[in-house]
Order: structure tokens, then C-alpha cells, then sequence
């Protein structure tokens, strides 16, 4: 083997120069377009500067200027792709590639084939390193040593693997090689979940396993759902897949038509560096919370984070509305409700400029009425709006002749009357009188802009009180609390899917055709309702869904066939597709088997094979005792590590450590506004450490007064699977029951000592 990796070395060494050559080639075009396009705009800028008095002059001088525009754009996406070359060839100077397959086709028909994160095309045209996303790369993470199918456009081919061997290639160095006939060698994989947790998530190209490759390859199916136990390397199967289509369909797909809604803003952070590190654009990634915010501007709107730390707070009646609204069923009673709405029902409200009231909802109501029934109530509407617009055009019209729109003209400055004009030139109108008209038709279209605006966006609709009237008719004992809260300028989470579904639905607004690929994380903290709303909202878009019953923290668990039962059922799909991930690889196989024994069902989850400490359950008789143990530990993980992430059950538990700890440690309380995971110890509730990993995790305090509830085991699951190589848990007094069920040999037994 030696032999072999001497001249595995020296291929490494010629693949560097070749790549070192490129990049010198790649960086000289690159500042040669960059001191062009400067050059470009420098002339821009002159021309544009250019006296514009005469006619002739002027419409050259556009005509030239619209030339240079197009020019500057067009040098900028050059440089863009150059740019984007200049980044791959760096990564792959660094780290060329991390496979190796060797294949024969037919006896005489050997071809030996290097994979890595891009590829790299000689100046014969031969590939001296294969992109992984092409679609030969696929049988070094399917197929073992033999007879061996892969997809390509052409369809199925096959071929004969003789020889698989792995890499981890740094600074051109090859630290690691093996040859392996596993899907993809243990060793590597071993090494790779070895290291410490990380700011920033990793990709995992070079140690994919077969099912994470199903998911990120399958382009076939419309609904792609992924049930993934915790730390199965769902979320990093599915960034890997956005690189995988950004690849697969480059030049229709880009990545501002792919959304992925993840569960906080600190996750948001921690994936940022995966795709790029693909060499690929970030995808738009958003929260439920900012998405809602977005379209509820100048509401307070409930956050899942609050509604989970006032949960314990509501009454049953209030708890079951809640459940109603949040149904499939709930979101039909308001299609229902849309189609059979009559023009007596909407709830038109007057448009108003200042105090003034410029169309009065009466009239809107009228316009509305007097349109033909056989019309559908969205088309309508917009009939409605339309002719709402072309009133307040005559209006404007009209207004425009009007002495204080003459008086206005007179006292502008040279200045104020050139920029009226906009991009009409002086002296481009035959008679004076016709610059003046445009330029008070121009001074009245201002002054109306907020009554234009408010037509173009629906305003004429007082969508709350048609939420109401929808209410009082199919859920009467809901609206008083609505009401309530809207008075207080303030919105409950259930509410805001039928809301926007009505919204929308009426107006025939608010949907996203452009979205091809709707990403969403941590399935299982969505309701059907929400599900529905975005499915949608993005109508044109391929929905991958992954998470983890089991992770439950907000709603009540639900199985992954029901789960994608009622997806197909309401959401109407029919190529759909469900994959299972029961393979752990986040945490040691200690803390995996102590986490999957929470479980009724834990069987299921397998532990990857890497060996650590047993988990410890420290029994504290006080809060003081506690507390001393927490410090022990604390003091204990800092001497190896430079950050302990603290996970409590909700934010007050958090709040009152934070008091306790922060004297003597360097402390981060986390909240739902941070972005940023700091070093030292920090502490946040298990919400906010939704889809993040620790090297060490203390899960404080896990007595029965915090997990004594049957769907407190999903929580205390969560916590727990959050830790790779370390876990304490300290409980006060009375261990929750579900952690006293649990077979002893799992974990390490302390008692905290009382001083
Ligand atoms: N094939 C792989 N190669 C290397 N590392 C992997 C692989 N699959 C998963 N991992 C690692 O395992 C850890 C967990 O992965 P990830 O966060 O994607 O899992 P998840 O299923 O989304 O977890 P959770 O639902 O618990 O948040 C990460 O550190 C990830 O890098």
C-alpha cells in the first residue's frame, strides 16, 4: 500500500500544477475583465456627465450610455463566473478530490475516475477529477466492488467496480487512504465524526452515505419526505441535494428559486458555510417567524418559541381551539367559506389620503355587487381593484388641472422640475403646456401614491374583519380572543395560516410562482394548516420535508405514515416519496443507545460505531448540591474544550442558571434574536438548539417538576441528541420517570455532594 500511495501522492502533486497553471490562467482574465469593466464604467459616468442641450447630442449620448449599462452587466457576469472558476480551483488546490473509483465497461475497457467538489477538465478535455454531483460519481456512494448501475440522462447504464479507494487529501498532502468495498468506508467516516463540534456546519461530500444519497439525487418525485432520527445527517443531506439540483438543472434552477425554512436564526448561521463551501450560492433561507412577520407588518406576531413557553398557561378550551384552527379541515372551512362568499360579506373599507376619505367602502361594495355573479370572488376583486385604479386615475387626471397643482409648478425649483421629469428629457414634448401637464399629472400621481399603493395591495379589504365574520360562521367560540388580540395590535400563531390562506384566496395574491424548490427542516414543528398555507404559497415548487417525530416539541407526535397520509391527502401530490434514516452519526454509541432508550420505539435507531464516555445522571438532593455539580462539570469541560452548551427546558430555567453562572464563567444566555454561537458557556432552551450539535451538553435539570408529562420525552430526547462526545444530565431531587425507567448500565450514576 505504501507503494500505492507514493504514487497516489505524486498523481496529487500533478493534479496541483495542473490546477496552480489554471488558476494563474483563470486569475489574469479575471483582473484583465475587472480593469475593463472599470474603464467601462469610468466612461459611463463621463458620458452621463455629457451637456444635454441639444437633441441630436442627447439621444446619442442614451443610446451610448444603454450600450456601456449593457456592457458593465455583461462584464459583471463574466466576472462572476470567473470568480466562481478562481473559488473552485483554490478549494481543489487545497483538497482535490476524496475518491477514487475504478471501472471497466467491458474486458478491455479500464477507466479509473478521481472524484472531488467540482471537476477538472484538462487541456486535451479529459476530466481529471470528476465533479461528485456527475452522474458516474453516484456509484462511489452506491455501489459495491462488482456489477453496478447508475442514472444518467440516457438512462440506466452499468458497470463493472473494481476498486474504491478514499482520500483525505490536505494542503496536497494525502493524510488518510483506504481501499474499501463498504458503501463508504467506516474509517474515514470515524475520523470525520470524531472531530470537535464546529461555528459552522461542514459539508459531508466525501463521506455520503447510500440512503443520504437517495435523498440528495432523486429528482423524480414532487414530495420528498424525510423521516431522519436525530443526528442522521438529514440537514446535511439536504444541502448536499441543493447542490446536488443547483448542478442537475444549472441552467434552469438557480439558487434564489430554492427556500429553506429552518427552525432559528442561530441554525440559519450555523448551515451558511455548507453550500459555499460546495462552491455554490446560498440558497434564501428564512424562518416560519420572519416569514410571518413579513407579511403581518405592524402586528406583534406570535412566535412558535412563545407560544411554547406559554403552552403550560392555556386553558383546555383555549387549548382545543388552538388544535381546530391548526387542522386541514379548518383550512377547507375557509376555502369553503372563500367560494361561497356573497359581495354583502366582504368587508371593504374606505381608502382615506390624510383625513380625507377618497374612495369610501360603500362605493367599493357597490363596484364589487355590480359585478357579474357568474364571476368567481377573486376575479371579482381584482375586476374591483381595477376599476378602484382607474377611478383614481381620472381622479388624478382631473386634479391635475387644479389651480394648487398650477401654484405648485410655478415655485419649483430647477432642481424639483428635473426630477419630475425623470427620464424624460426637457424639450422632448412638442408645446411647453405639455411638459407642465406631464409634470402636474406627475405632482398629483405623487401626492396619490399612498392611495395607489394601497389599491395595489389590497388594502381596500379589511382582512381581519373578514377573519371575524369567517369565524363568527364556522368557529364562534374563537372570536372573542381573536378580537382581543387584535386590539393589542398582536396575533396568534394559529391564526396566521388561515389568515393569509383568506387573505390570499380572496385577493388572488400573495403567491410565489417563481420558487422551484421549497426546502423545510424540522417537519414535525409545523402544523398541517401552515403546511398547506406554503404549499400554496410556492405553488410551482418541489417540496423536500424532513424531521423527526420523535423531536415533537410542539405539537403532538404523529407518525411518519400519518404524516404522509394527510400530506398527500391535502396537499394533493402525487409523486411522492418517503425515505427513512435510522443511522445515528452525531453522537458516541454511548450517548446514542442512552438517548434511543428514552424511546418506546428507540429500537429502530442504530448507533454508529464510535466509542466514548457513558453518559452521567447526577442525583442532587438540593439546588445547592446541583448547582455545585454544575460548576464541577462546567470547570471540567473547559479544561478540554472551549465551549459547554447548557440546555434547559424553557427560558425561565434558562434565565435563572444564567444569574447563577455568569459571575464565575464567561456566559451567553441565548434568545431567539441571536445569531451567533459564542465560546465559554453558554445556555439556551431546547427550542433554540433545534438542528445544532455540542461536544458537551449539560441537560439541567431534569428532575420529574420539568419532564414529568408523557410528551416531555421528545423534549428530553432532543436535549440529549444534541451532544456528540459529552453528556451530563443533573437532576434536583425526584428523577423525571421516563429517565428512572432506563436500564443502568447506560450511564454513569453520581451522586452530587451536599456541602
Ligand atoms: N455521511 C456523513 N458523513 C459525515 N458526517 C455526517 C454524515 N451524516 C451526518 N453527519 C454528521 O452528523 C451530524 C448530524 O447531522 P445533521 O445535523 O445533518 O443531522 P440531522 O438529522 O439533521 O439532526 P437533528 O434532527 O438531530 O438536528 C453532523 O455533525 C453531520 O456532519
Amino acid at each position: 500500500m505504501e507503494k500505492e500511495r507514493q504514487i497516489e501522492q505524486q498523481r496529487v502533486a500533478m493534479v496541483r500544477h495542473e490546477i496552480s497553471n489554471q488558476l494563474l490562467q483563470a486569475q489574469t482574465v479575471y483582473d484583465k475583465a475587472q480593469k475593463e469593466r472599470s474603464l467601462v464604467e469610468k466612461n459611463y459616468v463621463q458620458n452621463a456627465r455629457i451637456n444635454t442641450f441639444e437633441i441630436d447630442d442627447r439621444m446619442e449620448t442614451n443610446a451610448e450610455i444603454q450600450q456601456q449599462k449593457q456592457l458593465v452587466a455583461k462584464n459583471i457576469e463574466n466576472e462572476q463566473i470567473l470568480n466562481k472558476q478562481i473559488k473552485e480551483l483554490k478549494q481543489l488546490n487545497n483538497s482535490p478530490y476524496f475518491g477514487r473509483i475504478d471501472i471497466q465497461d467491458s474486458a478491455d475497457d479500464n477507466e479509473t475516475l478521481y472524484i472531488g467538489t467540482a471537476s477538472l477538465v484538462g487541456s486535451n478535455q479529459e476530466f481529471i477529477i470528476y465533479d461528485w454531483r456527475a452522474p458516474i460519481s453516484s456509484i462511489y456512494y452506491n455501489g459495491r466492488l462488482g456489477e453496478v448501475e447508475y442514472e444518467t440522462p440516457m438512462g440506466k447504464q452499468t458497470t463493472n467496480l473494481k476498486r474504491k479507494r478514499q482520500f483525505t487529501i490536505n494542503n496536497g498532502i494525502i493524510k488518510n487512504m483506504f481501499d474499501t468495498n463498504e458503501l463508504v468506508g467506516d474509517e474515514i467516516l470515524k475520523s470525520v465524526l470524531g472531530e470537535h463540534s464546529d461555528e459552522y456546519m461542514h459539508n459531508i461530500v466525501a463521506t455520503i452515505q447510500k440512503e443520504q444519497n437517495d435523498i440528495i439525487r432523486d429528482t423524480k418525485h414532487d414530495l420528498l419526505l424525510v423521516q431522519g432520527v436525530a443526528g442522521s445527517g438529514k440537514t446535511s443531506a439536504i444541502l448536499q441535494r441543493i447542490a446536488f439540483l443547483l448542478y442537475h438543472s444549472r441552467t434552469s434552477l438557480n439558487a434564489d428559486q430554492i427556500v429553506l425554512f429552518s427552525p432559528n436564526l442561530l441554525f440559519s448561521r450555523y448551515i451558511s458555510e455548507v453550500l459555499p463551501s460546495l462552491g455554490e450560492r446560498n440558497m434564501r433561507q428564512l424562518t416560519l417567524a420572519e416569514f410571518l412577520a413579513q407579511r403581518f407588518q405592524g402586528l406583534t406576531v406570535e412566535t412558535l418559541f412563545e407560544r411554547y413557553e406559554k403552552k403550560p398557561t392555556l386553558s383546555k378550551k383555549q387549548r382545543n381551539i388552538q388544535q381546530l384552527k391548526e387542522q386541514a379541515s379548518f383550512m377547507q372551512q375557509i376555502k369553503d367559506y372563500v367560494a361561497s362568499l356573497n359581495s354583502k360579506q366582504l368587508q371593504f373599507t374606505d381608502i382615506m389620503l390624510g383625513g380625507t376619505t377618497i374612495f369610501n367602502h360603500t362605493e367599493i361594495s357597490e363596484i364589487f355587487a355590480n359585478l357579474p355573479t357568474t364571476m368567481k370572488t377573486p376575479q371579482r376583486f381584482f375586476e374591483t381593484k381595477n376599476k378602484l385604479i382607474k377611478r383614481l386615475n381620472k381622479l388624478v387626471n382631473k386634479e391635475s388641472r387644479s389651480d394648487w397643482v398650477l401654484e405648485k409648478i410655478d415655485i419649483l425649483s430647477d432642481e424639483q422640475y428635473n426630477a419630475y421629469l425623470e427620464n424624460k428629457q426637457r424639450g422632448l414634448f412638442q408645446e411647453i403646456s405639455d411638459e407642465e401637464h406631464y409634470i402636474a399629472h406627475q405632482i398629483v400621481k405623487q401626492h396619490y401614491a399612498v392611495v395607489y399603493d394601497a389599491l395595489y395591495n389590497n388594502y381596500f379589504i379589511d382582512i381581519y374583519a373578514q377573519y371575524e365574520d369567517f369565524l363568527q360562521l364556522n368557529l364562534k367560540s374563537a372570536l372573542p380572543l381573536f378580537v382581543e388580540h387584535l386590539e393589542l395590535h398582536k396575533l396568534a400563531l394559529e391564526d396566521c395560516a388561515p389568515l393569509l390562506y383568506l387573505r390570499d384566496l380572496i385577493t388572488d395574491s400573495g403567491r410565489n410562482h417563481t420558487i422551484a424548490h421549497l426546502f423545510i427542516d424540522e417537519i414535525q414543528d409545523y402544523t398541517l394548516s401552515q403546511l398547506i398555507y406554503l404549499h400554496f404559497a410556492f405553488p410551482n415548487a418541489k417540496l423536500t420535508l424532513l424531521g423527526d417525530s420523535e423531536q415533537a416539541l410542539f405539537n403532538p407526535l404523529v407518525s411518519n405514515s400519518s404524516l404522509l397520509d394527510s400530506l398527500e391527502k391535502t396537499l394533493n401530490i402525487k409523486k411522492t416519496r418517503t425515505i427513512a434514516l435510522n443511522k445515528s452519526y452525531r453522537s458516541t454509541t454511548e450517548i446514542t443507545n442512552f438517548m434511543k432508550s428514552l424511546l418506546p420505539d428507540g429500537d429502530k435507531i442504530q448507533a454508529f460505531t464510535r466509542s466514548g464516555n457513558k453518559p452521567h445522571i447526577v442525583f442532587a438532593n438540593d439546588n445547592t448540591a446541583a448547582e455545585q455539580a454544575l460548576y464541577v462539570h462546567i470547570h471540567k469541560a473547559l479544561e478540554n474544550n472551549d465551549q459547554i452548551a447548557i440546555i434547559t427546558a424553557n427560558m425561565q430555567e434558562s434565565n435563572q442558571i444564567y444569574n447563577k453562572l455568569n459571575k464565575r464563567f464567561p456566559t451567553t444566555l441565548l434568545t431567539d434574536a441571536d445569531r451567533v454561537l459564542p465560546k465559554g458557556v453558554i445556555i439556551l432552551p431546547i427550542y433554540l438548539a433545534k438542528g445544532l450539535e455540542f461536544d458537551n451538553v449539560i441537560a439541567y435539570d431534569v428532575s420529574s417538576k420539568n419532564y414529568s408529562h408523557p410528551s416531555s420525552i421528545g423534549i428530553l430526547y432532543t436535549i440529549c441528541s444534541r451532544a456528540m462526545h459529552h453528556l451530563i444530565l443533573i437532576s434536583i431531587e425526584e428523577l423525571a420517570p421516563v429517565l428512572s425507567t432506563i436500564d443502568p448500565n447506560l450511564y454513569i450514576k453520581e451522586q452530587a455532594s451536599t456541602f
